[in-house]
């Protein structure tokens, strides 16, 4: 494993690992702390010779299940650490090397990705303190929609909001949107065309991909506009929030919680935010979880119709994302709520193709096509990381 670079996505409970050598095709040694700071906390993943591990980490917070990652190296050396940071802000787009300075400015910006920056930091300071030596990079889910033109980017507020205080639409999930676009153009025989992707994890967003560039994005200047995610809302009428204050007497906080862990498709089944628990509890006629498929499909069809306006040409749809890349009732039902595209999908080859994946699942001829292609932020990342490292200093 040759000049590895260390990847760290860390979340608000959980915290993902991966070693990703320089070679692309190499086997990765990688996996994921969940629960962080709860009894149950657990270590899992692969070892370099691929074996699954497993270790509990009882109570373990960010820096204890930094120093179980940190044995999980299993003494290989990487050259340098790639955090994933959700939010770069007006400030940072591009990688860019965290230093004391560097860690102020996004400090500041904490705010606009409540779920996920200020895990990310603590993610950073746990990460320095165990290598102190290594340079470690900041990439940002924001930087691969710096391409947005202002019609895509602007919201219909006054122009000093956006001048004076960096109002306007960011879009996330970049590193997952660039690594499918790279890849689709890699597979698919329509390469630098007009492509839709949608990522769907526990965050969900789509993307409107012309000629290799993100040209519009259902997230804006927080991830909590657009489709509905696990806990999020995704879009609602802005008049919500006056109206819970005045009719409730509810806080900004409170509204806040509501909207970013309480709703999506957790609020709207009363039961999880799990898709695959979803799927099992609808098949046994659960209304709450119907209902939750239905919204979230809905919402997703419409949001990928409404940014076929950014594209001169469609030249297909790509899924993604835990959910995108399993689930494979729910690509067909959105697909089914697209008629005016002419997309057509093969049902046999898309109920085929299972996790791990890459596949085209449309009927073939002219139409648009449709892909599932896993996601890999981490190889993003550290394409990133050494890209930067690499680049001579001005
Ligand atoms: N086989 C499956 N069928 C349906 N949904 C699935 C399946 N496997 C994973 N998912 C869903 O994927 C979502 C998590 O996606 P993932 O991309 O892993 O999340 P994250 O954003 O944390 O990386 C969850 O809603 C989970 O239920
Ligand atoms: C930006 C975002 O929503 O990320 P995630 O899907 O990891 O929550
Ligand atoms: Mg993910």
């Amino acid at each position: 494993m040759q000049d590895p670079v260390l990847v760290i996505n860390c979340g608000s409970s959980s915290i993902k690992y991966a070693l990703v050598p320089s070679a692309p095709q190499a086997p990765r040694l990688a996996g994921l702390v969940e629960r962080l700071g709860a009894v149950d906390a657990r270590l899992t993943g692969t070892d370099r010779r691929g074996q699954r591990v497993s270790r509990a980490l009882n109570g373990a917070g960010y820096h204890e299940a930094m120093s179980a990652i940190q044995e999980q190296l299993e003494g290989l050396s990487p050259v340098a650490v790639g955090h994933r940071i959700v939010h770069g802000g007006e400030r940072f787009s591009d990688a860019t090397l965290l230093d004391d300075t560097v860690l102020r400015g996004l400090e500041t910006i904490s705010e606009l990705a409540p779920l996920h920056n200020p895990a990310n930091l603590e993610g950073v300071a746990a990460t320095r303190r165990l290598f102190p030596v290594l340079p470690q990079v900041a990439v940002f889910d924001t930087a691969f929609h710096q391409t947005l033109p202002p019609r895509a980017y602007r919201y219909a507020l006054p122009e000093a909001l956006y001048r004076n205080q960096g109002i306007r639409r960011y879009g996330f999930h970049g590193s997952s949107h660039a690594y499918v676009s790279r890849r689709v153009d890699r597979l698919s025989d329509r390469p630098h065309g007009g492509w839709l992707i949608a990522h769907l994890g526990n965050g969900c967003s789509t993307c409107a991909i012309w000629q290799g560039r993100s040209v519009d994005t259902s997230m804006g200047l927080t991830p909590l506009e657009g489709l509905v995610m696990g806990t999020r809302s995704g879009d609602v009428d802005p008049g919500l929030h006056a109206h819970l204050s005045r009719r409730l007497g509810w806080s900004l906080e409170r509204i806040d919680t509501l909207l970013n862990k309480e709703s999506g498709l957790l609020g709207l089944s009363g039961l999880s935010n799990d898709m695959r628990r979803l799927e099992q509890a609808a098949a046994e006629h659960h209304a709450g979880a119907t209902l939750a498929i239905e919204v979230f499909c809905y919402r997703l069809a419409k949001s990928l119709a409404a940014l076929t306006c950014a594209l001169p040409r469609l030249d297909g749809i790509v899924f993604t994302g835990g959910i995108g890349e399993n689930a494979a009732a729910i690509r067909a039902r959105v697909i089914d709520q697209l008629p005016h595209f002419g997309l057509r999908l093969s049902a046999t080859a898309n109920a085929r193709t299972v996790a791990g994946q890459e596949g085209r699942v449309d009927a073939g001829g002219s139409h648009p096509q449709i892909w599932v292609i896993p996601t890999d932020e981490e190889a993003h990342i550290a394409a990133e990381t050494r890209r930067l490292l690499e680049t001579p200093c001005p």
